[in-house]
């Protein structure tokens, strides 16, 4: 018998794999759609292009997806590739086959799902996509970020590889995700490590001390500047530059920025030379800078400066399953024990969708553990559905009927939009109205909270 071996071209750097095609149905030949993507496990970073067909997934080296994993079975899965859907099927494998934390047996799989065979978590991902396709990390920290989700670990491996270059970098993602957390892991685990990380947040100075700030000044530049002093680019010299906010930025002191970062030179405000400087600039913003760009608020060539790399931190409302780690280190980092939380109030914190991110879980778990659990009344006892239908929805029978009667992700979506609609509304009643106060105490950036108070009809106006 002939063995044909297919190899398909990738150039993100990930080991292609090759892929038996004796006795496979004619059909192989037609065009690839889809690739198989080893995000963990002991082959992680391998890939297989699959052409429609059927492929032997497991342990046993004949088969056609070879999965070196000790917890996956000799004959474990079945990939039906067909030209319009995939179906996979667990050929009674020891330990079973699950998607996004659920044991199946036949499974229509759609594009971007994740499988897991024992360690092995395998990613389906459309021809061209080539999103997410890094390898999943083994780490659960990163300097002091801490995660175990899939989408935490994916950043991680981004990360790890950051860290090792030069480049600089823009960390991208909703208020408190972690994005100063992420900077100085960049620092930690760099070669600059040892020289100074240096803070700015760009939204906390005045604008007309930005020059300053970033530049430094001379001896009687401007009124007050009673001394020569170094700005925090001269201050990170050797070391990492963290600007904060960076999409606070006014529009006329962004190209003083653009040319220290395309020259690595400073001129402090009132001098006439330059000085050079050695520094890894890390910008972050929860902005989106791409609609800003197109908004003439932000410079474009600015933008393509600071976004030689990226990383997305995801909100916390998309990776749940981080939220029991994270509430133990805020405790560890408070000094108290994990028995500081029982496990009714965790079960009603693993609920929340968390719209301030980890800032807002952190000081949650500070006020509750401070305060006593009797300062859990504040939030809401559970989801409601929306709209406030005629079952009792304080009963978690008629509630759980009503969700049933949707699918899940319907449900799920009313049950968290009438979880937000209620926590606000009772948030802002305890504030008086004043959003700025509803914003500190909830831990929720004010503008993000306006937005969100705008959608569920409880304030009015603009921004
Ligand atoms: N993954 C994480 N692990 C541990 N702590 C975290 C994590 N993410 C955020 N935190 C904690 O949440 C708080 C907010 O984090 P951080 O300041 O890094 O967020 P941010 O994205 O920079 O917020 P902002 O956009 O408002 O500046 C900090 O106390 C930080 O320690």
């Amino acid at each position: 018998m002939v063995r044909a071996v297919a190899r398909f071209g990738d150039d993100d750097g990930d080991e292609d794999r090759q892929l038996r095609t004796d006795a496979l149905p004619a059909m192989r030949s037609a065009r690839v759609r889809v690739r198989l993507m080893v995000l963990s496990g002991p082959d992680a970073g391998h890939s297989y292009p699959l052409a429609p067909g059927r492929y032997r997934v497991g342990a046993d080296p004949g088969s056609d997806v070879v999965i070196a994993d000790r917890a996956v079975s000799r004959s474990h899965l079945l990939l039906d590739v067909r030209e319009d859907s995939i179906q996979a099927v667990d050929v009674g494998s020891r330990n079973g086959s699950f998607c996004e934390g659920m044991r199946f047996t036949t499974l229509e799989v759609r594009a971007g799902a994740v499988l897991t065979l024992g360690t092995t978590e395998l990613k389906l991902v459309p021809e061209g996509e080539k999103a997410h396709a890094l390898p999943l990390s083994n780490r659960e920290r990163f300097g002091n970020l801490v995660g175990q989700s899939r989408r935490m670990r994916e950043v991680f491996t981004l990360l790890e590889r950051v860290a090792q270059g030069e480049s600089d970098v823009l960390i991208q993602g909703e208020t408190g995700t972690g994005k100063e957390l992420c900077a100085e892991g960049l620092h930690l685990h760099g070669a600059r490590s040892k020289g100074p990380f240096v803070i700015v947040d760009l939204a906390g100075v005045a604008p007309q001390l930005l020059e300053s700030e970033l530049f430094g000044h001379v001896k009687g530049a401007f009124t007050g500047a009673q001394a020569d002093r170094a700005g925090a680019f001269e201050r990170a010299h050797g070391g990492t530059l963290f600007l904060d906010e960076v999409g606070e930025l006014p529009l006329e002191v962004q190209p003083r920025l653009l040319r220290a970062l395309e020259r690595r030179q400073v001129k402090r405000v009132g001098a006439n030379d330059y000085r050079s400087v050695n520094v890894r600039v890390v910008a972050a913003t929860h902005q989106d800078l791409e609609g800003a760009v197109k908004a003439n608020r932000f410079r474009g060539d600015l933008f393509h400066r600071l976004a030689v790399l990226r990383a997305t931190l995801p909100p916390l409302r998309e990776r749940p399953e981080d939220i029991p780690l994270l509430i133990d280190t805020v405790l560890e980092r408070m000094g108290k024990p994990p028995s500081a939380l029982s496990d009714q109030t965790r079960a009603l914190l693993a609920q929340y969708p968390w719209p301030g991110n980890v800032r807002e879980l952190r000081n949650v778990v500070d006020r509750v553990v401070s305060l006593g659990e009797s300062a859990l009344p504040d939030m809401p006892d559970a989801p409601r559905p929306r709209p406030a239908p005629s079952p009792d929805v304080n009963n978690p029978e008629d509630t759980l009927s009503l969700a049933l009667e949707l699918p899940f992700k319907e449900a799920k979506e009313r049950l968290i939009e009438g979880f937000e609609r209620d926590y606000l509304r009772t948030l802002l009643e305890r504030c008086g109205g004043n959003v700025s106060k509803a914003s500190r105490e909830a831990g929720i950036d004010r503008v993000y909270l306006r937005k969100l108070l705008r959608k569920h009809g409880l304030v009015s106006g603009p921004d």
